[in-house]
């Protein structure tokens, strides 16, 4: 099905813009008839679980070049054509993803490959090729990241590994302990040595130590930044901090952008992955939370706007929603944020839904907890303020202005 229904959509493609190229050469758009496969499903399996299906006719502005040479179209090969087809595919990406209010592009916009149409060539012109924003970035580097990853362990060998995975500690279930031993929100205690928005958070930077301290001034969980590029994380942190003997759910804090690394960060001893609403289109949430089902996953949903969090709340199945003070496109903190998020019919929603929220960033004394515990939230996720500290352990102290530990 979907070969054909592609073929029968690349011939309608080609038509359309021949006729369009000939009867008014000078016109000033491009028509697009696309594919949409959900970036989660291309995981080697997933991708002929869902049917092609062609769109409506787009009709976008864009510079059609008049021909630099007459081709004969029988030279065109199949590579052109697949490459034709990919850069329409991710094309459509990005615009589906923008209806959902995503500003995230998943890739950089790639050169238009050159459109054969019958005797004619042209290239579309092409938008910028440059990160907007860190978020857009990081997320741009993670997928080279993760490519090159998948080259060297599949996802075979991903499942198999996990039938030896030790089973999974309950993430919210030691939140929700957690709040009603201490009456606080649960502590999700940040191993992170550094950060774009703040450099190097810590210099002597041992993460099992940091984690051990962590566990010992109460923190209910874990979360373990395992982005090297620009957090100076890696997976071993994850692995060293579950082989020491840490008891605390471990959040492996990374930026999910593709199916295969929710089993990679179960086999490196994660209990809970961070999927961002502002990266992720509701589809690929979708997918991921099934995902994370199935492999003893918990799912951490990052919303950072009221567009963010009426799609995580129109979603069956979330029962985590982290609510980020930090713009991750500006690095604007404000914990006002959380208020603002939980107030009114949302607040209700997320009541009635029995979601547990966590407050994230920006948390640094016992007023900014009692103002978003005061806003709603049964958890709280903190980096900065803690880690920092010579003694992490002291640190939870100072943050909560009591001994939480027992
Ligand atoms: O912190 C950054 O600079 C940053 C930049 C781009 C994407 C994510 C980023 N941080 C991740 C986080 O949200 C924080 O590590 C986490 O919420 C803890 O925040 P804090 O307590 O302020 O360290």
């Amino acid at each position: 099905m979907a070969g054909l229904a592609s073929s029968k959509i690349s011939s309608d493609f080609h038509s359309l813009l021949y006729t369009s190229y000939t009867q008014n050469p000078s016109s000033r758009s491009k028509f697009r008839k696309s594919i949409y496969f959900p970036s989660a499903l291309i995981d080697g399996q997933g991708a002929t679980s869902y049917s092609v299906r062609s769109r409506q006719m787009n009709h976008v502005k864009c510079g059609m070049k008049a021909a630099s040479s007459i081709v004969d179209p029988s030279s065109v090969s199949v590579v052109d054509e697949l490459k034709s087809k990919e850069w329409e595919i991710g094309a459509l990406k990005d615009e589906l993803a923008a209806t959902q209010g995503i500003r995230i592009r998943r890739q950089p916009p790639t050169d238009p490959p050159l459109h054969y149409v019958g005797p004619f060539e042209f290239r579309l012109q092409n938008e910028e090729n440059t990160p907007r924003n860190i978020l857009e970035e990081i997320v741009w580097n993670k997928h080279v990241e993760v490519t090159q990853m998948k080259e060297k362990v599949t996802i075979d060998s991903l499942k198999k590994a996990l039938e030896s995975a030790h089973p999974p500690r309950h993430f919210i279930g030691a939140l929700k302990a957690s709040y009603l031993r201490t009456g606080f929100p649960g502590l999700i205690a940040e191993v992170k040595k550094a950060s774009p928005s703040r450099g190097v958070l810590r210099e002597d930077f041992d993460p099992v130590e940091v984690a051990k301290a962590y566990e010992k001034g109460g923190a209910a969980c874990l979360s373990v930044l395992t982005d090297a590029k620009y957090f100076q994380g890696c997976f071993e942190n994850l692995e060293a901090i579950r082989n020491a003997g840490v008891q605390c759910p471990l959040l492996c804090k990374e930026f999910i952008v593709d199916a295969w690394q929710l089993y990679y960060a179960r086999t490196k001893g994660a209990d809970a992955v961070l999927l961002i609403a502002a990266v992720l289109p509701d589809l690929d949430i979708k997918y991921m939370l099934k995902i994370c089902k199935m492999i003893g996953l918990t799912a951490l949903v990052e919303v950072h706007d009221e567009n963010e969090m009426d799609r995580m709340l129109a979603i069956d199945g979330i029962q985590l929603i982290g609510i980020n003070n930090r713009n991750l496109e500006t690095f604007k903190v404000d914990i006002s944020n959380t208020k603002k998020l939980l107030e009114g019919e949302r607040g209700e929603k997320i009541r009635q839904k029995d979601i547990i929220v966590v407050g994230e960033s920006g948390l640094f004394t016992p007023a900014d907890i009692a103002y978003v515990q005061e806003a709603g939230v049964k958890a709280i996720l903190v980096g900065e303020s803690i880690v920092k500290q010579k003694d992490p352990t002291q640190g939870i102290r100072q943050l909560f202005g009591k001994d939480i530990s027992s």
